[in-house]
């Protein structure tokens, strides 16, 4: 299992897809892991080297506890795509994934070629994760399931695909409540509103037409509007859109990237 120690982590990644091919890195939500990927896979691996990579503290990546920041987390991304081989890449990034992204995207520009921020935001309410950081840590993952779950997917979704759903609410459930709460505190402590108008790399924008967790309205169309030159596509899905909107997804990938 390909893991690369950083200080106080040691994070798990993955290469899939075609070695010869421009690279593209894969991140997730908090209290999801690379796994979130898996049905977009088929629909990428023929187009890109994908480098996926848990999280610290998410999936078999694991971490020792306190607040982490966005810059720590894109520093992780850096070590893992250095372990892998990859000077360069695009990279595609979920809710906490796209806001590493931005801030690797202003932090190491001359790593990356594009990049695409999926259901994420440039500021969440910093109070309301601070409630979830408290929750989580007195009374453990289990006390925030509803709420994150009721986020993450949509009731139709829920309704046609039960088994994916329990999957993804055991796999939340059984997370390391520590790494959630230290990945909460970055959430939190985000500081890209005032400065994503630096971002240089061509951006596309991702929302989800039944996301709640950070729609159109009041989150994308801000990344939108302060991006220079981003441009904007809506998928019919919830916040986990590679869970709910697989090929779309990875098809407006794919035109994008290649494009
Ligand atoms: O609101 C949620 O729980 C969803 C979410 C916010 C940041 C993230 O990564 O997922």
């Amino acid at each position: 299992m390909p893991v690369v120690k950083v200080p106080h982590a040691s994070l798990y990644w993955k290469l899939d897809g075609r070695d010869d091919a421009p690279a593209l890195i894969l991140l997730n939500s908090i209290g999801t892991d690379m796994g979130l990927w898996d049905a977009a896979l088929p629909y990428l691996r023929e187009h890109f080297a994908l480098l996926r990579i848990d999280t610290r503290g998410h999936g078999a990546s694991t971490a020792e506890p306190g607040d982490y920041t966005l810059q720590l987390l894109a520093e992780d991304v850096l070590a893992a795509a250095d372990a892998a081989g990859l000077s360069h890449f695009s990279l595609a990034g979920v809710s906490l994934g796209g806001m590493i992204g931005m801030e690797l995207a202003l932090n190491s520009p001359d790593r990356l070629h594009k990049l695409a921020l999926i259901c994420t935001s440039a500021t969440m309410d910093p109070a309301s994760w601070n409630d979830r950081i408290a929750k989580v840590r007195t009374e453990g993952m289990a006390a925030i399931a509803d709420l994150a779950m009721g986020r993450f997917l949509s009731e139709a979704f829920l309704a046609g695909n039960p088994a994916v759903y329990e999957t993804v609410r055991r796999n939340f459930i059984s997370m390391d409540a520590e790494a959630y709460a230290g990945c909460g505190a970055a959430i939190r402590d985000m500081d890209l509103s005032n400065r994503i108008s630096r971002i240089a790399c061509p951006t596309l924008v991702v929302t989800g037409s039944r996301d709640s967790s950070t729609p159109y309205e009041g989150h994308g169309d801000y990344l939108v509007a302060q991006i220079p030159g981003a441009s904007h596509c809506l998928l019919g899905a919830a916040h986990l859109a590679p869970l709910e909107a697989p090929a779309a997804l990875a098809g407006l990938l794919v035109s994008f990237l290649e494009g």
